[in-house]
């Protein structure tokens, strides 16, 4: 899995920063109705680590009004960021598909689903792909939004046509997101200089 970083690339999602999900209601944790919203036969499904997928997640859930669902392991990566691409690229060579969290209860219903999730090793992240593996997209329109550090979506295209052979697809959003890598890595640096 090919992990190399240019400090050099600008940060994205600038012009996004500041919005945050913290009180939106997901479809797998609504018990009380909360999320059934105008445009109720639209999803839009999202993974992230670092959260740069999230805001653009938000932005189209309260632009359109949709329903929101999070995809989430059943057992959550590490929070450190070198042991998660260490567990992703492991995964990524052997095949793995993570178990899910929670699975979108009526899938059925909705006529148009966006996707969303960062490039993982050049691909889509094993557990987007359990997503596709157990969600039945078929008929569905499924419009992607990609994030990248700066290497692009890389076979994430190939993988959707597969994985959602049956789907209708729009072209996807594909848009470069900071990099968590380089974040630890300054941070880490600075921390030596004012520890010392
Ligand atoms: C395990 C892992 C693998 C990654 N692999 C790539 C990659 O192959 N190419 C790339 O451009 N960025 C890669 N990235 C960077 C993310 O795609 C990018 O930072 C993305 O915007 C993160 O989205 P998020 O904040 O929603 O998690 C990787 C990040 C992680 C954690």
């Amino acid at each position: 899995m090919s992990e190399e970083y240019d400090p050099a690339r600008r940060i994205l999602l600038t012009a996004l920063a500041g919005l945050t999900l913290a009180n939106v209601p997901l479809v797998a944790a609504a018990s009380d109705n909360a999320n059934v919203l105008s445009n109720n036969r639209t999803l839009v499904v999202f993974f992230t680590r670092s959260g740069n997928t999230r805001v653009i997640a938000g932005v189209i859930h309260r632009s359109l009004k949709t329903d929101l669902f999070e995809i989430e392991p059943a057992k959550p990566y590490p929070e450190d960021y070198f042991q998660t691409v260490a567990q992703a690229k492991s995964e990524h060579d052997r095949g793995t598909l993570p178990a899910l969290k929670n699975t979108v209860p009526d899938m059925a219903g909705y006529q148009t689903v966006y996707l969303g999730f960062p490039v993982w090793g050049t691909s889509v992240p094993p557990v987007v792909q359990t997503f596709l593996s157990t969600h039945d997209l078929a008929g569905k329109l499924l419009i992607p939004f990609i994030t990248h550090g700066g290497y692009g979506k890389g076979d994430s295209e190939d993988v959707l046509a597969r994985l959602a052979a049956d789907a209708k697809r729009e072209k996807p959003l594909v848009i470069e997101g900071s990099q968590e890598r380089r974040t630890t890595e300054t941070v880490t640096s600075w921390l030596e200089t004012v520890r010392s």
